[in-house]
């Protein structure tokens, strides 16, 4: 695992991966475009080039900010609708295990990523050193609430041992944080998480959560900035070397 980086090296992986991850789209690509800044890096770097007139692509945000943020350099955007699937979505994530096993939603933009990640032939991560963990769990894993059943979600996530905190907006405390769709962010406190699946089983099993960070089986690849290095992660591969690769593995 990484050494603990400063903010400004952080910020430099954060980069170099989105940068790698642009050599990766391909002209006439549907592209879904994640939310936190590393992918806000993707999206900049996506507007330049199709300003520049290198790329042609039409996208879909899984948030708010997101979108404005392609609205704002030039992306193309479509509304969501039946039949339509992404060539490639690019996001962030919070935490990478072995196998790719994720968890996301530290934006509270989970539900979108989720189902922009599900309608995508190829989810590609792009992250710095920092989420690398060999099991997940320390980070907490957020949740998207139906507000009326908080209470029993409450009860029930804190019998599976998640010590659950709804999340506060910090720019409105103490109000409650909402997520695009107006629904309440509860952030799931289990450390550890041996057995991801089983978990996921039991928090689809409880009404009332509309979603949950785990993302299991979704990515096919992570672009992982690791000091100079940048690193191709598959399941059951072994970590290449980005420069091997100019399109999708
Ligand atoms: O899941 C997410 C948002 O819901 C983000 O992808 C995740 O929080 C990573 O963010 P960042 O790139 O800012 O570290």
């Amino acid at each position: 695992m990484a050494a603990s980086l400063n903010q400004a090296q952080t910020d430099k992986e954060k980069q170099r991966a989105a940068a790698q991850a642009l050599r990766w789209v391909s002209d006439g690509m549907l592209v879904g475009l994640g939310s936190g800044s590393t992918a806000a890096y993707f999206i900049q770097l996506l507007g330049d080039a199709l300003r520049a007139g290198q790329l042609r692509v039409q996208a879909t945000a899984t948030s708010l900010a997101s979108e404005a943020l392609a609205r704002s350099v030039g992306i193309a955007l479509v509304e969501p609708r039946r039949g339509l699937r992404f060539d490639l979505t690019v996001d962030g994530a919070d935490e990478i295990a072995p196998q790719l096993a994720l968890v996301k939603g530290g934006g509270g933009a989970l539900l979108r990523e989720k189902v922009l990640a599900t309608a995508s032939d190829y989810l590609l991560i792009i992250t710095d050193s920092s989420k690398l963990v060999p099991q997940l769990g320390r980070f907490p894993l957020p949740l998207e609430v139906v507000p009326f059943a908080l209470p029993w979600v409450l009860d029930a996530v804190a019998q599976l041992g998640g010590a659950p905190t709804v999340r506060i907006d910090q720019k409105n405390a103490p109000q409650p944080a909402l997520s695009d769709q107006g629904n309440l962010l509860v952030d799931c406190h289990f450390n550890s998480i041996p057995d991801p699946a089983g978990l996921a089983v039991q928090l689809q099993a409880i009404p009332g959560i509309v979603e949950h960070g785990l993302f299991l089986g979704l990515a096919r690849a992570a672009i992982v900035a690791q000091g100079e290095e940048l690193l191709v992660l598959r399941p059951d591969v072994e970590p290449t070397d980005a420069a091997d690769f100019t399109k999708l593995p």
